[in-house]
């Protein structure tokens, strides 16, 4: 199996008395889009910027594309995009004259790239950075993290605050990212963009790892609302009694329930009436995700 792109073990920070990781396994596989979920405060952040060797680890391992972020830091930064959740940019210099001076750093980015990715965000490139708009100065922020078509994005809550032409294009260009088996490590406490661009997903609370899945995975466990109208009225009881199916009501012809996973049985029970509407919500990680969260609870609080 090929080395992973992320890999910690028992990675712990603690800052003074507070704790930031109590102890983070963490595995990316090169070439996927690894959604790295949590509420504020589950250390996000405190990851990232140990994988960057912005802050060491109190104790633990971290290697990034088989290097030691901490021995091997300036080679791994050309090799790396990184967008921090926080990017500020100021001053007098140019848009251009910025990305250039970052460019160099990385080992030089050839000016018709960052042209396109400028062309493409609607970014001037020739106006001084401190007259940019707030939106403008996030594109020069998304730029310098792809311009050097780095081998592993790594992206704190990058859509956070983008408008939603920014956001669009910046999740296509994690899409195309991954089309030419680069791999993307990216933050976030939004499940929509990480439902749609992400491999797998990993939920950390408290300083370590909740669960991993696969986005499909979490998919097929979500709770969705379901709603079928029928040509005649049927009966609760039928579908109350179906695997997965919970809370049913039936009004006329309309029976709404939830379900939970599969929907194999509900549609097989609903083809034996004539169905002549069926309304399912698209599943929201976002339930499945506090679901975790209740559901761990609830054990701590018996334990
Ligand atoms: N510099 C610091 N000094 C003290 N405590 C810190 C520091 N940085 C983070 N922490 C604590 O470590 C924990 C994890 O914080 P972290 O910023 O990594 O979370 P996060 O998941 O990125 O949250 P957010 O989405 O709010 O950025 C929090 O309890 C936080 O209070």
């Amino acid at each position: 199996m090929a080395e992973p792109a992320i890999h910690t073990e028992g990675l712990v920070k603690t800052y003074g008395r507070n704790r930031g990781l109590t102890g983070l396994d963490l595995r990316v596989e090169p070439g996927e889009v690894y959604g790295f979920l949590g509420p504020n405060g589950a250390g996000k952040s405190t990851t990232i910027r140990l994988l960057l060797d912005l802050i060491r680890p109190t104790a633990g391992r971290v290697r990034v594309l088989g290097a030691d972020p901490r021995r091997d830091g300036v080679a791994l930064r050309r090799r790396i995009g990184y967008l921090a959740g926080d990017f500020v940019v100021d001053g007098r210099q140019t848009a251009r004259e910025l990305l250039t001076y970052l460019g160099n750093l990385r080992g030089g980015v050839p000016r018709a790239r960052v042209d396109a990715l400028a062309a493409r965000l609607d970014l001037d490139l020739g106006r001084p950075i401190r007259g940019l708009s707030k939106g403008n100065r996030q594109k020069v922020g998304v730029v310098q993290a792809f311009m050097h078509s780095p081998e592993l994005l790594i992206l704190d809550e990058p859509t956070s605050g983008l408008d939603p032409f920014l956001q669009h294009e910046f999740l296509a260009m994690v899409r195309e990212a991954r089309a030419e088996g680069r791999t993307v490590f990216m933050s976030s406490h939004v499940m929509s963009e990480v439902q749609q661009t992400a491999d797998r997903v990993g939920i950390v609370r408290d300083g370590r790892m909740v669960t991993v899945a696969r986005v499909e995975e979490l998919r097929e466990r979500a709770v969705r609302k379901v709603e079928v109208t029928f040509a005649e009225p049927v009966d609760a009881a039928e579908f109350a009694a179906l695997p997965g199916v919970s809370e049913v009501t039936v009004a006329g012809t309309v029976l709404r329930c939830r379900l939970d996973g599969r929907a194999d049985a509900l549609v097989k029970a609903a083809a034996a009436h004539t169905a002549v509407g069926l309304l399912c919500e698209e599943p929201d990680l976002e339930e499945l995700f506090f679901g975790y969260y209740s559901r761990e609870e609830a054990t701590r609080a018996v334990a």
